[in-house]
């Protein structure tokens, strides 16, 4: 079973991602950080994320141990993400990973939840379930705004607003595997839902089709 979870950022993916994963027994793969890891090793070795060379070698050196850093989580990675994440190059050596780990997640584990932008379209065409996770985008950044305010990160209400509508732009605009939900996705927009209610009508989707066997 592979749930494929798309959505703008801070949109609430990872956070429904992690609950159904726990819920349903399922392996979780947040593809962002794959992103994220490539625009902070550019970062790191003074180079340019929107710039091809330095983007794809990053892409390519990439080591899965490179996602537990804490830092993946800032603005700025999330922005340098964002501009790699552009390039077709970095892209294409960062799809087989998901693939394989869709495909062969962990034997105790009954299935696979990834999130990202291009899962349901590209990543996983053949996903059992897919859903397009979105919210106001003013409501998106007060969320993500508290977030940083509760990690002690100094980041102002309308500097995440704007670089959520940049990152958003973006990703929406680019011509490799584009922000858009899949043909057959369903649509949950969690403007007016809060953590709970997204989960059950989440689950409630999933439990449709799933069978355990
Ligand atoms: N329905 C909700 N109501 C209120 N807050 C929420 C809701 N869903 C998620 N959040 C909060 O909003 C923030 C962003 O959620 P989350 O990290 O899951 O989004 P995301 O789409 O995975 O983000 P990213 O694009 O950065 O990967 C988190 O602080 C999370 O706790
Ligand atoms: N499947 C994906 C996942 C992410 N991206 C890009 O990475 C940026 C950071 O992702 P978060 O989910 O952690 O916000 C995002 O803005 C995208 O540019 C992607 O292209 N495809």
């Amino acid at each position: 079973m592979i749930v494929a979870i798309d959505g703008p950022a801070a949109s609430g993916k990872g956070t429904l991602a992690r609950r159904l994963a726990a819920h349903f027994n399922f392996a979780y793969l947040d593809t962002g950080l794959l992103y994220r890891a490539v625009g902070q090793a550019v970062l790191d070795a003074g180079g340019d994320p929107a710039n091809a060379d330095d983007a794809e070698a990053a892409a390519r050196a990439m080591n899965p141990e490179a996602l537990d850093d804490d830092r993946l989580r800032s603005d700025a990675a999330g922005n340098a993400a964002s501009q790699v994440a552009a390039i077709e190059g970095v892209r294409d050596a960062l799809l087989d990973f998901q693939r394989v780990f869709a495909r062969l997640h962990p034997h105790e584990r009954d299935g696979a939840v990834l999130d990202g932008r291009d899962i349901g379209t590209v990543v996983c065409p053949d996903a059992h379930v897919k859903l397009f996770v979105t919210a106001d985008v003013e409501e998106r950044a007060r969320r993500r705004a508290a977030e940083f305010a509760a990690r002690g990160a100094a980041v102002e209400f309308d500097q995440v607003l704007t670089d959520l509508k940049v990152r958003d732009a973006r990703d929406a605009a680019r011509a490799q595997a584009p922000l858009k939900p899949a043909a057959d996705a369903h649509l949950l927009d969690t403007t007016d839902l809060d953590i709970e209610a997204a989960f059950e009508q989440a689950r409630d989707i999933v439990d449709a089709a799933w069978s355990p066997d």
